[in-house]
């Protein structure tokens, strides 16, 4: 147990380095950049080489021009270079992120729908918000800071050799102890870090849910409970948080006593080889120099060790994300009308392991209406999804005509179909962007007009100040659900598709209003193929075909009348809604 518990950290740890060597080359990184702002780095780094040297002379009363002149003009060029280089820096995040953001986003608009199924919206917004900006800040400040930290350091070990190599061994075999119980610290402090980031995570999911369920919570008085497990899920993150500060004080005191302990056998050893003159003050004062800054670098390979174990969740995220297959538009045949019958040939499909159909046969005839009635849960909507090609059916086919629908343009086809729903989805936008969504021509004002006052939306936009123009609120929020679906119709009116989609779309509304879009949505429907999911008679009733679903398959097909006789299913389905 223990040791899967290892063998699967030990995985998990060495995929980090995988992950970031493909999301490197997955965005478009700002290459030159890089390789510039690496140059510069280069070039701070050359700096504070050469500086100890001069100054170890200063500093002993070597005050001869050239040497004098030497250390200002190194002081002078170090505080621009050093200067220069952060702000290169902060650009090269700044391009670094905007790549990965920009390519978060693709992917997110071109990931099926299957993919969202599995994925919280909260972490999709951490997705393009934190772990975007952890990985431009660990990638744009780690390939320029690394290579001058690796230059510095090999240029700082040949300096201490060419002024005793005695000296320079000591501080030699000493330095793989440092590394040690740094690397170990690193670890230790990464899990400590992801610890306190899971705890942070699921008190934002939490508070993100509590945010949107405060009407259900109060409508069952829930507060206090809900306020228990808030606090509980606050003492968690406390409490990671104190280990996690611990651990970072941890390594402060080590690290100081390791480089105290150093620091007095230097001093000892240089003293004792100064006196026996072995080398100079001078040079004893510049060696002393050079190993202050050694520990300097070495400090930074920790720092960035840490930064980058830090990132790993954010790496392995987006990594998930970069991999996941993407819808595919671009497909052969293209296509703008409906042009044959649509046909369900032996479609199965299932939402993971819950099965919705096993080997469904039916036709959708081309310019007729079509109903589907079914239990609840019994895969009416799954029926819309799939025609849509948000998913695609595990085995069998659709079919229009003799054409697999999965070859057809991917945004051509679903240009075909207009769907007005029960819960139908707005934009925060305005009434006119709302209607207009997702249009690819002009509409005049007398257009919209006409598609509002068919869809009996106009009068209520009319009362709103700014008409048309006014907006409705965070995703249409202050509007009723009746509203809502006036909106969707109006779209659709507009929208003038060849396949209407309608679920349930008269559902939110009362029975005044209900009785005028009945209307609107005849005239929409009219000439059109039309499929229609719905609880309400009236709407079933009249269609040229009813299809009834159980379960995980198709119980019945036929008119009215035809499954009135034939399908018990059916028979009661109409019972119920006729006594209801
Ligand atoms: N995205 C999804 N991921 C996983 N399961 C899903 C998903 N969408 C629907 N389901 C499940 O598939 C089954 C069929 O759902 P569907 O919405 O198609 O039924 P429905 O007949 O339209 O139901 P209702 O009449 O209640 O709207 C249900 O058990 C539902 O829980």
């Amino acid at each position: 147990m223990v040791s899967d518990i290892k063998k699967n950290r030990k995985q998990s740890e060495s995929g980090i380095w995988r992950s970031y060597f493909r999301l490197m080359f997955k965005a478009k990184l700002p290459w030159l950049w890089i390789v510039g702002v690496t140059i510069v780095y280069l070039l701070s780094a050359t700096v504070s080489l050469i500086f100890p040297d001069y100054a170890s002379k200063v500093m002993l009363g070597v005050l001869d021009k050239k040497i004098v002149y030497g250390v200002v003009i190194l002081i002078v060029a170090d505080v621009f270079i050093s200067g220069f280089v952060r702000f290169l820096n902060q650009i090269l995040i700044a391009k670094i992120d905007v790549s990965y953001r920009s390519l978060i986003w693709e992917r997110l608009m071109k990931s099926p729908i299957a993919f969202y199924d599995k994925l919280k919206s909260t972490s999709m917004i951490s997705r393009i918000t934190t772990d975007a900006a952890t990985i431009s800040t660990v990638l744009g400040s780690l390939v320029p800071s690394l290579a001058a930290t690796i230059y510095g350091t090999v240029g700082i070990v040949a300096v201490l050799f060419t002024y005793e190599w005695r000296l320079a061994v000591s501080v030699m075999v000493y330095i793989p102890f440092f590394l040690l119980f740094n690397f170990y610290y690193g670890k230790w402090s990464y899990r400590t870090n992801k610890e306190t980031f899971n705890r942070l995570s699921t008190l934002t999911q939490f508070l993100s849910e509590l945010l949107m369920s405060v009407p259900l919570i109060k409508t069952f008085a829930n507060e206090t409970k809900e306020d228990i497990r808030g606090q509980k899920n606050l003492s968690y993150y406390y409490k990671a948080n104190l280990r996690r500060y611990i651990v970072m004080w941890i390594e402060n005191p080590i690290n100081g006593i390791l480089m105290l302990a150093m620091d007095i056998f230097i001093i000892a050893y240089g003293v004792y080889l100064v006196r026996i003159e072995v080398i100079t003050r001078q040079e004893w004062v510049g060696f002393f120099m050079y190993i202050g800054m050694l520990w300097g670098l070495l400090t930074s390979y920790l720092f960035m060790y840490i930064e980058v174990k830090k990132s790993q969740g954010a790496t392995d995220r987006i990594a998930v994300l970069m991999e996941g297959e993407l819808e595919e538009y671009e497909r052969d045949l293209s296509i703008d009308k409906m042009n044959n019958d649509i046909t369900f040939k032996n479609v199965s499909f299932a939402y993971g392991d819950n099965t919705i159909f096993s080997d469904v046969n039916f036709t959708i005839p081309k310019g007729k209406q079509t109903a589907i009635v079914g239990p609840s849960g019994g895969g009416k909507s799954t029926i819309f999804a799939l025609l849509q090609q948000f998913y695609q059916p595990k085995t069998g086919e659709i079919l229009m005509g003799n054409t697999n629908i999965s070859d057809y343009h991917l945004q051509n086809w679903r240009d075909l179909f207009a769907v007005v729903a029960q819960d139908s989805p707005m934009i925060s936008g305005t009434f006119r962007e709302n209607i207009l969504y997702g249009l690819n021509r002009e509409v005049t004002d007398a257009e919209l007009k006409d598609a509002a006052s068919k869809a009996n939306a106009l009068e209520f936009i009319q009362e709103f100040k700014g008409g048309f123009d006014s907006p409705v609120g965070e995703a249409g929020t202050s509007l009723s659900g009746g509203q809502r679906q006036r909106l969707a119709i109006a779209r659709a009116i507009l929208r003038n598709s060849d396949i209407l989609l309608l679920d349930e779309a008269t559902a939110s509304l009362d029975s005044q209003s209900e009785k005028l879009i009945q209307e609107a949505l005849k005239t929409l429907m009219y000439g059109r193929t039309t499929i229609v999911i719905s609880h309400d008679l009236s709407n079933v009733r009249h269609a040229d075909q009813v299809i009834v679903l159980n379960g995980e398959t198709v119980d019945g097909i036929g008119t009215h009348k035809e499954l009135l006789k034939t399908n018990e299913l059916y028979r009661m389905f109409v019972q119920f809604h006729t006594n209801s």
